[in-house]
């Protein structure tokens, strides 16, 4: 028997997972560690702690399954994204601890960026927005705050990469400084048209280019791990960001085809094939894979608060003890109040983008309790779907009939599942296999190893657990969508 191991490294834990040559799943490492927040809006980790979870989530995987190294074929690794590092080429210290996707501190950089209208350039090149979500301005506060960092930046000294890139680099041993398409798409540094890093935004952000990784496709050889760390030297084929290698698990290979991700937040990405479609609707266009050179786009929409929103029912309100209990709860809402949550907690993601928003509900009365808030809450996560949708409708006319593939913690839902699909009016199909993010990263590797089937048959195991149907009549769809759109409205104009 060969396997793949395949590295998960997530914004709140590590995993490790060795799959074996069908797929199946032969042992997993876990481990949380600590997030920093040093000042308000700012959230960092320790670039020690993503490496040594690592190391130590392979180390534990490969022991659980009770598998030697001699039978590892190959490394697949997916990353959280954006998360920025800067290290030191001749020590591998980094300069300064991880700047995590979530960090808002270079919001007056994007601020004044976009006043002086760089926006254009930005959208037309990266096909992202001005944001603090994204590498490159997070990497220009580093060298502009981190004394010496410039100088040593401008002297070749120092190395810039997202999560992938450090890991590869701690794992080779310093060998190789490269990443793959999709985790380079997410900097904002770089061209997804020409698959190059971008000067005329390097220079605008003064970011010396001999910082940047080497772009590779995402099955590639990316570099051999040091033989010292597991026994033996492995190496390592595939690598993409983690909402991408999902997309690659969920086998969304057509144009057309749409996976979903319910845990803290929601990533929904639409294959849109060979063509970088776009958004007239501040939607994000990102590349989903690129395999052999040839490139495959997506349109991404990015929703802040799902899962947590569950989260927040928990610990914040304290109505439940554990999350599988609010589809019980909201099944015995009234049916007659209509509660709305917008769970704006940390403003509002695409496609409106509003940073200053915070959370709302509308509709209460007095005989509203925790089992209309427990509803509210779930709905929210279909709501805000379903706007996610009506974007890429009116961005991309290739958006065709099939089936919204989901994943994530929350898919346990059926509750949530089942009112997605009333609420989009359209099918949502969860498959047997919910590792998607890790079996993507794993197949990208093994392919190109050589053990893993082809695209088709690899898609044609994708394998359906639950399918849920629209059985919401129209009428009450359009209604209470409409209702939900008038409490966006009014959150946002609360906002000021
Ligand atoms: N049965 C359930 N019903 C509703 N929400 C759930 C359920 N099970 C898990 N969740 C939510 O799913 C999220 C965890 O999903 P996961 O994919 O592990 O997230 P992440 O990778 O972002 O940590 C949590 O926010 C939790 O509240
Ligand atoms: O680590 P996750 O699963 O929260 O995903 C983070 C995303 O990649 C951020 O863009």
């Amino acid at each position: 028997m060969t396997y793949i191991l395949a590295i998960d490294q997530g914004t709140t834990s590590t995993r490790a997972m060795l799959f074996d040559d069908q797929f199946a799943i032969a042992g997993t490492g876990q481990q949380e560690f600590p997030q920093h927040f040093p000042q308000s809006g700012w959230v960092e980790h320790d670039p020690a702690d993503l490496w040594t979870t690592t190391l130590e989530t392979c180390r534990a995987a490969l022991k659980a399954a009770g598998v030697g190294i001699d039978a590892v074929t190959a490394i697949g690794i997916t990353n959280q994204r954006e998360t920025t590092l800067v290290w030191d080429r001749a020590t591998g210290v980094p300069v300064h601890n991880a700047i995590v996707w979530q960090d808002r501190r270079t919001a007056p950089l994007c601020s004044s960026l976009r006043d002086a209208g760089f926006e254009d350039t930005v959208t037309a090149q990266t096909g992202l927005l001005l944001d603090p979500y994204f590498s490159g301005t997070k990497l220009a506060w580093i060298l502009d705050n981190v004394e010496g960092a410039r100088a040593r930046a401008e002297a070749g000294d120092l190395a810039f990469g997202t999560v992938d890139s450090w890991l590869i680099w701690n794992l080779t041993g310093g060998a190789a400084h490269v990443t793959d398409a999709t985790n380079a798409a997410r900097t904002m540094l770089y061209d997804i048209r020409s698959g190059a890093w971008s000067q005329e935004i390097c220079a605008r952000l003064n970011i010396p280019m001999q910082m940047l990784p080497e772009v590779r496709d995402c099955a590639s050889a990316f570099g051999d791990t040091m033989p010292e760390l597991f026994g033996r030297a492995v190496p390592i084929l595939g690598v993409a960001g983690d909402q991408q290698a999902a997309c690659v698990g969920q086998a969304c290979f057509q144009p057309g085809m749409m996976k979903s991700t319910y845990g803290t937040g929601c990533f929904a990405l639409l294959n849109t094939g060979s063509d970088p479609v776009r958004s007239n609707n501040r939607l994000l266009t990102t590349i989903a894979y690129q395999l052999d050179g040839q490139t495959t786009y997506a349109l991404e929409g990015s929703i802040f608060v799902a899962g947590a929103v569950v989260q927040w029912l928990r610990d914040g309100l304290g109505l439940i003890d554990d999350a599988a209990q609010t589809a019980g709860l909201a099944g015995q809402a009234d049916p007659g109040q209509e509660v709305i949550l917008v769970p704006a907690f940390t403003g509002l993601g695409a496609p409106y983008w509003n940073a200053e928003s915070r959370g709302a509900v509308f509709g209460l009365t007095r005989n509203s309790g925790p089992a209309e808030m427990a509803r509210a809450a779930l709905e929210s996560v279909g709501f805000q779907t379903r706007d996610l949708l009506e974007a890429m409708q009116a961005d991309w006319s290739g958006l065709g009939e099939t089936a919204l593939r989901v994943d994530g913690g929350m898919t346990a839902s059926d509750w949530t599942m089942q009112f997605l699909s009333d609420i989009l009016g359209a099918p949502v199909e969860r498959p047997r296999v919910l590792e998607t993010t890790a079996m993507g990263a794993a197949w990208l590797a093994g392919h190109k190893a050589g053990i893993y089937p082809g695209m088709e048959e690899f898609a044609a195991r994708w394998a359906v657990d639950a399918r849920f149907d629209p059985a919401m009549p129209e009428d009450m769809r359009a209604a209470r969508y409409a209702t939900w759109k008038r409490a966006v409205g009014a959150t946002i104009s609360f906002a000021g």
